[in-house]
């Protein structure tokens, strides 16, 4: 079976690059901006009439929240007109598309869970973007996995967890926003969930929420990595309300996971759990 992974530079293919070394059965493409650049229409057909994947997963995306405040064009272009032509591939060589979206399609309005069924409601551009995507995607093909997912942090890449750890690392006071609620997501289970579905060829396909379980703001986030790293009574941290930012972010973007749970044999660790481990194993 072959696997076109794109964006596979970033954190979360990384993390499959990572996961995927034990699948020796399987032929993996990690394809990277360079290689694969998704803006790209005739590359990208090429690419398609050659390889003929069996599985595209799309971790390709424009992911600079801030920065598609002001770069609304390039936003579009990588998360919704890319992802469109992507999907009409999928169509054509009959590619089955792993896609993966974000808990910012979401207002933030709501006080409880968010559901697949609830009414998507983009406040910013990185989530617009994103929510155009999908729309091209359930309105190109069927045999999709669309997995919204929250919060993503790892070992690799650009994430909360590493800039908290670098600012620790320079003895930098933190201070850090208690307005947003959600769940920090590992995107190392993320990544053994999308290699689950390959793996068992599902046909289960659709719009999922993937996060980890529980709910934090970006505080309790840094504070457990700061207790975890023995960094508490080092480093100062201290809890704000409002962290003047360009973007604005839902204010409550937890993900209801009983779709996922229900429908895959699949167990989900706690972000508490999950994290403390990821702590542990990179050191
Ligand atoms: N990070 C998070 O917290 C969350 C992410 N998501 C979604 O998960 C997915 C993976 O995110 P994550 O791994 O964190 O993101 P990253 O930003 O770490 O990775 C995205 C990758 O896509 C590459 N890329 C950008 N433009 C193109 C293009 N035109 N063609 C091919 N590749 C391109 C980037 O290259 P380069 O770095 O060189 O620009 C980068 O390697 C994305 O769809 C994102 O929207 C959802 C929820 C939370
Ligand atoms: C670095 C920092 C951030 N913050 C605030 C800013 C912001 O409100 C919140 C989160 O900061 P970040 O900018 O790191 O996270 P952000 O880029 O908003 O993360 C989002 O990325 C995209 C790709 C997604 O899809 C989302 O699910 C989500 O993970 O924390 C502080 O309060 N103190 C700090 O020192």
């Amino acid at each position: 079976m072959k696997i076109l992974v794109t964006g596979s530079n970033g954190q979360l293919g990384q993390c499959l690059q990572k996961h995927a070394k034990s699948l020796t059965l399987f032929d993996f493409k990690f394809e990277t901006l360079e290689s694969l650049d998704l803006t790209q229409e005739e590359t990208l057909n090429l690419y398609f009439e050659k390889h003929r994947p069996d599985f595209c997963v799309n971790c390709a995306a424009y992911t600079n929240v801030e920065g598609a405040e002001d770069n609304e064009n390039s936003a579009f272009q990588v998360n919704a007109e890319a992802v469109h032509k992507l999907a009409k591939l999928c169509e054509k060589f009959k590619t089955k598309l792993i896609h993966i979206s974000t808990d910012y399609v979401f207002d933030g309005l709501k006080n409880r869970p968010y559901h697949e069924s609830d009414k998507e409601n983009p406040i910013n551009v990185y989530g617009a973007s994103k929510f155009q995507g999908e729309t091209h995607i359930t309105s190109t093909m069927n045999t999709y996995f669309m997995l919204r997912t929250s919060w993503l942090y790892s070992e690799f890449g650009h994430n909360f967890f590493n800039t908290i750890l670098k600012k620790a690392a320079s003895q930098h006071p933190l201070n850090i926003t208690t307005e947003q609620i959600g769940t920090p997501t590992n995107a190392n289970d993320l990544a053994k969930f999308i290699l689950h579905l390959i793996q068992t060829d599902s046909t289960d396909y659709g719009l999922y929420h993937y996060s980890n379980k529980g709910e934090a703001t970006w505080y309790d986030f840094a504070r457990l990595i700061l207790e975890e790293k023995n960094l508490d009574q080092e480093i100062s941290l201290q809890a704000t309300f409002s962290y003047p930012t360009k973007a604005k972010r839902p204010k409550f973007s937890v993900l209801d996971k009983s779709k996922v749970l229900s429908t895959f044999a699949i167990g989900i660790p706690h972000w508490r759990e999950s994290l403390v481990n990821l702590l542990k194993e990179v050191g």
